[in-house]
């Protein structure tokens, strides 16, 4: 098995990052792209492993999209074959085929698509028949599973014939990432309206433009959490924006509480440490990838507090909640479901003197838990796993002396 061995440091001078582009960000603009025949000018596109699989299945149109554990490219990719009338198999890894789409693909059906289930109905991996004739512009769509159904849905909206009203069901989760959708939309020319619960894309065309990827927010929250953790520090963020398409941006408010000052500055964020104003409790609902960061924080830091909005951790690339309980455990802190939906950690009382985080092929486990670093030695099983957003993980590891 491969093994990366990080030594104890729990202090370091000025350090900046560079920071990956989101791949929520290009994952949009690359798709956005393929509908308007490639006549945008796209830049500072993402070298995670999700977004190079999208540019790769783009460009090279092969008959069976392997998206491997590609989340939004698996969803997105569903619609945007069904919408240009293709004939694909979409599939993955066996996690991605564990992952479901049923809602996606009930929803293209309604539109008029024609999609098989060739294994397990509800799953990948699925054969798309394309979209001959749009049979309906009203669809009635869950929230409360995933909003990258959602996404999918509004990109391949304008092109459709007679454009898409969707009306979400009960509780709308991850709604940052629906918000920021709309929002690449618009830069491309696209308008929508959002009245209560109903989304409104008439027919139109996407306009060419110009794009820049900003860095990425997820990505981002790992080095908030490694200066929370330390006892002395200072790091520059690199090609980050106050006003973020990203809603993960929200970790700048959460490490404010746990001890982490941000500065906006020559485009990027200057984080210093400050004094801990306490975290009691925090609903991750419109922003789950950054539970994992938030739970190893507070576990470090002695930050007992209570997680909601976590149900749509199950099913990404692992079940995230047994994975933060199991490895919570190996330093004696602990993540209990205290009532219904509702996650008390509770802190590290003993650290051991090295400690082997598994990784659970999901990149965020692995990364969540470098700032461990400050307090034990620690050994990452399959440290690779970081490819699929974050490649220059370790390099930017690297950099911290
Ligand atoms: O649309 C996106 O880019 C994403 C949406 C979120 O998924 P869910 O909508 O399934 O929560 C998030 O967890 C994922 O990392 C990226
Ligand atoms: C859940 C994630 O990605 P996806 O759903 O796109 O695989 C993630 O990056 O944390």
């Amino acid at each position: 098995m491969n093994t990366l061995k990080l030594s104890q440091i729990n202090k370091f001078s000025f350090t900046r990052i560079p920071l990956p582009s989101s791949k929520s960000e290009s994952n949009r603009v690359l798709v956005i792209d393929a509908l308007t025949k490639g006549e945008n000018q796209l830049f500072n596109l993402a070298e995670a492993r999700d977004t190079q699989t999208m540019i790769r299945l783009l460009e090279t149109n092969p008959p069976i999209y392997d998206v491997l554990d590609a989340g939004t490219t698996m969803r997105f990719l569903t619609a945007y074959a069904a919408v240009t009338n293709q004939h694909k198999v979409m599939t993955g890894t066996p996690r991605m085929c564990e992952r479901p789409i049923g809602i996606l693909v009930d929803a293209l059906r309604e539109i008029g698509a024609e999609i098989h289930y060739m294994n397990n109905e509800g799953y990948p991996p699925l054969a798309v028949h394309g979209l001959k004739e749009q049979t309906s512009n009203k669809v009635k769509i869950r929230g409360d599973v995933s909003s990258q159904y959602i996404s999918a849905l509004l990109m391949i909206a304008p092109v459709l014939p007679n454009g898409l009203e969707l009306e979400l069901l009960g509780k709308v989760g991850s709604k940052t990432y629906i918000e920021m959708t709309i929002e690449l939309m618009k830069e491309f020319g696209v308008n929508s309206t959002w009245e209560k619960n109903t989304i409104n894309v008439p027919h139109q065309s996407y306009i060419p433009t110009e794009f820049h990827v900003e860095s990425d927010w997820s990505g981002a929250s790992y080095w908030f959490s490694l200066l929370a953790c330390v006892d002395e520090g200072e790091l520059y963020l690199e090609g980050l924006k106050e006003n973020s398409l990203q809603g993960d941006a929200a970790i700048v408010e959460i490490m404010d509480k746990l001890g982490v000052k941000s500065q906006f500055k020559d485009g990027g964020v200057y984080l210093t440490k400050q004094k801990v104003k306490g975290l009691n409790a925090y609903d991750f609902t419109h922003c789950p990838d950054l539970a994992q960061t938030v739970a190893v924080t507070c576990a470090i830091i002695g930050q007992k507090t209570n997680f909601t909005g976590l149900e749509s951790l199950r099913i990404k690339e692992t079940d995230r909640v047994f994975a933060l309980q199991q490895e919570l455990a190996k330093f004696n802190a602990r993540f209990e479901e205290t009532e219904p939906e509702i996650f008390t950690l509770i802190p590290s009382v003993e650290m051991p003197s090295k400690v082997q985080i598994h990784t659970y092929d999901d990149h965020r486990m692995a990364m969540a838990f470098m700032p461990l670093m400050t307090k034990t030695e620690v050994i990452f099983e399959d440290p690779e796993v970081v490819n699929k957003s974050y490649p220059s993980f370790w390099k930017h590891v690297g950099l911290i002396k």
